[in-house]
């Protein structure tokens, strides 16, 4: 009983974030969207607003997951290829003071990063519990790697960051490694960072093998919607 009032709560922050994100969608405009359980929250609001108010928007995704949702939804999706996203909304695991990011817990990273990267501008949206006070260690890091490298990789990171990795698995209905929707797997790194995130986010990128990793530093977001009850505050 306590976990679903807890889960209730945390539903309607996330909602409170999606609706704030939502005041800022234009009609014509071309939306990024990334992946997760805030993120849906937000199609569907966003679903009802176009129906609603007989808007236009195009949709650039950032996951097949979401792309299953729009297409549900009937939001029509288009290509990153072909189209600059106005605007991505993206949801987050942590989110630091410096408006740092880690993302990936639901192993969409490399394709958010470059909806939220290509994108003129994005933001994100939060319930509370995202939010961490310090940028210090430990973390716990999502990095997407290619599947030939991946125990060169764990080694690289032990000599590198000192930092102890472990290959993310299906949980149900499927053996082995989690495969990403680009064919890579996923590493859960654990180290110790307290200086600049981009610095950390350049230095993973940096060895051979890292397709992407959750690190959001070197481009942030320009606000940050944090749901609080049925209302929201802004981190810009
Ligand atoms: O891989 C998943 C994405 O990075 C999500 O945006 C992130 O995990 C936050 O998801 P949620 O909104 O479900 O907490």
């Amino acid at each position: 009983m306590e976990q679903k009032k807890q889960h209730d709560q945390l539903t309607q922050e996330k909602t409170s974030a999606a609706l704030a994100a939502l005041q800022l969608v234009k009609d014509g405009m071309v939306l990024g969207l990334g992946s997760g359980s805030t993120v849906k929250i937000f199609m569907k609001l966003l679903a009802e607003k176009v129906k609603r108010e007989g808007l236009k928007v195009y949709i650039v995704s950032s996951s097949y997951d979401t792309s299953i949702l729009a297409a549900t939804l009937g939001l029509i999706e288009v290509s990153l290829n072909s189209f600059t996203p106005d605007l991505s909304i993206d949801g987050a695991d942590t989110v630091f003071p410096d408006k740092s990011l880690i993302k990936g817990g639901g192993g969409c990273l490399l394709r958010e990063k470059l909806v939220n990267y290509y994108a003129r501008e994005y933001v994100i949206i939060v319930d509370h519990t995202k939010l961490r006070a310090k940028l210090d260690g430990p973390l716990t890091v999502p990095i997407e790697v290619h599947p030939m490298s991946y125990s060169q990789v764990v080694k690289a990171l032990r000599e590198t960051f000192n930092a102890e990795s472990s290959l993310r698995v299906f949980s149900e209905k499927k053996l082995g490694p989690a495969i990403t929707d680009n064919g890579g797997f996923l590493l859960d790194a654990t180290l110790k960072w307290s200086g600049d995130m981009r610095i950390l986010e350049e230095k993973l990128k940096s060895l051979p093998g890292v397709l992407e990793t959750g690190i959001f530093a070197i481009k942030k977001p320009s606000k940050i919607f944090v749901g609080q009850g049925e209302s929201y505050t802004v981190i810009e």
